[in-house]
């Protein structure tokens, strides 16, 4: 049996996805209100930039994967128009539910779909663009996903990665005391959960930095990949073409 990590835990690969469902499922209904407060509103920003990169426009397809509660989904089907088509996906069906409520508070209907990264349901070539907002970070094979990202994506098209990266170093002292101690008090207070926060801290030192999540992105099939770091590198949006 293989294993793998669950923040800094290790675990078999056959339960992480399972602990990462129960992350989501306790925090789905707080999830908003914490982003904007542990981000001090900056994953408003992360965010908008994102969206200025993806170059979406009138007509285009766009697979949103991870997308939770909808923040990408809902400001990329606005770029794509009447004549594009956004899909809005996760593994997760109670983040998929808060996500659908709010677009559908805002008179937007768009397919959902709950669907798991590493197989997804949409033939070769089938979009323009897809992204992954905050979620590869949490899937159990991260190159499975990749490589199932590359392949919906038609030849030309751009995969968009917005994700927690490794942070300069004068900044790392007082992002490692914010995250190890602010984070866990703040989900705590904010959402009744410390552990999924502290899961939060501890998911991200796990992840790849800039550079090995670019490698493995070439590994994947994209043939060019640039890196934007954000904020100092607590967030880096890296995009690859198809091609
Ligand atoms: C931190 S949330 C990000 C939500 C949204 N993209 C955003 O930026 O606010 C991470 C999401 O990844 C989803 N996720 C985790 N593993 C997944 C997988 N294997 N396939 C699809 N979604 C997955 C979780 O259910 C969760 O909704």
């Amino acid at each position: 049996m293989s294993s793998t990590h669950f923040g800094f835990q290790t675990v078999d690969e056959s339960e992480k996805a399972q602990r990462v469902r129960g992350v989501f499922d306790s925090v789905a209904s707080r999830y908003d209100v914490m982003n904007d407060v542990m981000s001090m509103g900056l994953h408003r920003a992360w965010k908008a930039y994102t969206i200025a990169v993806s170059g979406v426009r009138e007509g285009h397809r766009v697979l949103d994967i991870a997308a939770g509660t909808g923040d990408l989904t809902r400001a990329f089907a606005k770029h794509a128009g009447t004549t594009g088509c956004v899909v809005h996906t996760d593994i997760n069906e109670a983040m998929l539910r808060v996500g659908r409520d709010r677009m559908l508070d805002e008179g937007l209907v768009l397919p959902t779909s709950i669907c798991d990264a590493e197989t997804l349901p949409f033939a070769a070539n089938s979009f323009d663009l897809v992204s992954v907002a905050f979620g590869l970070r949490n899937m159990t094979h991260k190159e499975r996903a990749l490589g199932e990202m590359c392949r919906v994506l038609r030849p030309g098209g751009k995969l968009l990665v917005l994700e927690f990266s490794k942070v300069a170093q004068p900044l790392q002292k007082a992002y490692d005391w914010y995250s190890f101690k602010v984070l866990p008090r703040l989900g705590q207070w904010i959402a009744g959960d410390a552990e999924s926060y502290r899961y939060l801290a501890e998911s991200i030192r796990m992840h790849p930095g800039q550079q090995e999540l670019k490698t493995m992105m070439k590994d994947a099939g994209f043939g060019h990949v640039d890196v934007h770091n954000l904020t100092g590198g607590v967030v880096a949006l890296h995009v690859g073409i198809k091609c």
